[in-house]
C-alpha cells in the first residue's frame, strides 16, 4: 500500500495510474509513428514487393542512410504493435527462415493509390498548420477567439485554406477519399435516400466526388455541388451534375433536397441553425414526399458499449472545437436544432460505422 492524494492504494493500481498517465502523454507517438511510415511510403514499398519485406530489403527500397537501419526496425515494431503490420515468417532460396513485414487493412488505407486512401488525411491533420493551434488550446479558454485555430493564424480554417493553395489541395484530396469510401460503400443506400427526387444539392460537395457517384447511380436526379470558389473553381460538371462556387451562408440553389455531408459538425450552433434555415428556404415547396435535408455526421451516444468508437467520436469532437468551433453532437442536440430551425420530423439511420444519416423534413 501507498499514499497518493492522502489516499492508501495498492501497489498495482498505483502502477495501473502512473501507466495511464504515461499512455496519455506518449499517445501523440502513435499518430507521429504514423504520419512518418506515411512520409516515407512504407506501405506503398511493401505492396510494391508484393510479398513480405525483410527489413534489409526494407531499408534498401527506402534508401536512406544505412546508419538508421535501426531506427527502421524500431518504427516498424512500433506500428505492427499498433497493427499496422505484421510480422511473418519467410524463407529464402536457400530454406533460410526469417521475417517479413507485411500489410494489414488499416495500412492498405495508406496506400497513396487507392482512391479511398487516408494517406491525405494523415499528412493534412498532422501538419504543422493544424497541429499548432493544439498549443492555443488552454489560451484559447481564456480569450476572445472562436476556435485555438483563429487563436493561433487569426483567421478561420476555411480562410486559410483560400490562401494557402497546399493545404487547400490536401484538404480537398482528404475529403474527396472519404467521398469516394462513402459512395464505395454505401451506393445502394444513396439511391434509396435520393429514391423519386428530380433535385439535390451537395452544400459544401467538396470537389463532387460523392455528388458525381449519386448523379451517376441516378441519371434522373439533377446533381448541383456548391461549395467556396477556391474549392471548384475550374471543375467540368457533367449532364446530371454542376457546381456552382459561392457562400453557402449567403445562397443555395433551389432543390427538392439539400445535402450536408461532415458541414454542419464544422460550425456552432449559432451557424448551424442559420444555415438550416437556408436550407429549408431551399427546399423547392411541392406536394410530392420526400423533400428534405440530408446530413451525414456522427450522432455521439457516449451510453454505447464500445469505448473505441467513442472516443474516435470523441477526437472529432475536439478536433471539431480546436479548427473550427464546430462540435459532434447528440441526439438531442440535433433534434433542439432541427425544431429550431423549423423542421417538423427527423429520421436516423446508421450508415457507416460512426456515422449516420439524419433525413430531416420541413
Ligand atoms: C469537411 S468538408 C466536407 C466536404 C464534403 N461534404 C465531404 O464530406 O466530403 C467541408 C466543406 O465545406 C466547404 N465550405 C466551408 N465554408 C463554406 C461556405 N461558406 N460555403 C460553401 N462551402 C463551404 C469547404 O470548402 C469544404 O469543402
Ligand atoms: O477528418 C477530418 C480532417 C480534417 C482536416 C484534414 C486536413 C487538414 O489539413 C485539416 C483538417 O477536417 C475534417 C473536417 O473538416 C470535417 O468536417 C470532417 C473530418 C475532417
Amino acid at each position: 500500500m501507498a499514499s497518493l492524494n492522502g489516499v492508501e492504494y495498492c501497489k498495482q493500481d498505483l502502477l495501473d495510474a502512473q501507466a495511464h498517465v504515461w499512455n496519455h502523454i506518449f499517445s501523440f507517438v502513435n499518430s507521429m509513428s504514423l504520419k512518418c511510415a506515411v512520409q516515407l511510403c512504407i506501405p506503398d514499398i511493401i505492396h510494391k514487393h508484393r510479398k513480405p519485406i525483410t527489413l534489409s530489403q526494407l531499408v534498401d527500397a527506402l534508401q536512406i542512410n544505412k546508419a538508421k537501419s535501426d531506427f527502421v526496425y524500431r518504427l516498424m515494431r512500433m506500428l505492427t504493435h499498433s497493427k499496422f503490420f505484421i510480422n511473418v515468417k519467410i524463407s529464402d532460396d536457400d530454406d533460410n527462415e526469417n521475417e517479413g513485414y507485411w500489410l494489414t487493412p488499416a495500412s492498405c488505407f495508406l496506400l497513396r493509390d487507392e482512391p479511398m486512401s487516408m494517406a491525405p488525411l494523415v499528412l493534412g491533420v498532422l501538419d504543422p498548420i493544424i497541429m499548432d493551434p493544439w498549443h492555443h488550446v488552454s489560451k484559447c479558454f481564456r480569450n476572445e477567439s472562436p476556435s485555438p485555430f483563429i487563436t493561433k493564424h487569426e483567421m478561420s480554417f476555411w480562410e486559410y485554406a483560400g490562401t494557402e493553395q497546399m493545404l487547400n489541395l490536401l484538404f480537398n484530396d482528404a475529403m474527396a477519399r472519404d467521398a469516394w469510401f462513402c459512395s464505395s460503400l454505401a451506393i445502394k443506400e444513396w439511391e434509396q435516400v435520393f429514391k423519386g427526387l428530380k433535385s439535390m444539392v451537395d452544400v459544401g460537395g467538396g470537389t463532387g466526388t460523392l455528388a458525381k457517384a449519386i448523379a451517376g447511380a441516378l441519371p434522373g436526379l439533377k446533381c448541383t455541388v456548391l461549395d467556396l470558389p477556391h474549392v471548384v473553381d475550374g471543375l467540368k460538371g457533367a449532364e446530371n451534375l454542376s457546381y456552382v462556387g459561392g457562400n453557402m451562408f449567403q445562397y443555395i440553389p433551389p432543390a427538392d433536397a439539400i445535402f450536408l455531408k461532415w458541414i454542419l459538425h464544422d460550425w456552432s450552433d449559432e451557424d448551424c441553425l442559420k444555415l438550416l434555415e437556408k436550407c429549408k428556404e431551399s427546399i423547392i415547396p411541392s406536394k410530392g414526399k420526400g423533400r428534405k435535408v440530408i446530413i451525414v455526421e456522427m450522432v455521439v451516444d457516449d451510453n454505447k458499449e464500445n469505448h473505441k468508437a467513442i472516443e474516435t467520436q470523441l477526437f472529432f469532437d475536439m478536433l471539431m472545437m480546436v479548427d473550427y468551433n464546430g462540435k459532434e453532437r447528440t441526439e438531442e442536440e440535433w433534434a433542439k436544432l432541427f425544431y429550431a430551425a423549423g423542421f417538423t420530423s427527423y429520421k436516423i439511420t446508421t450508415l457507416l460505422g460512426l456515422r449516420s444519416v439524419i433525413e430531416v423534413f420541413p
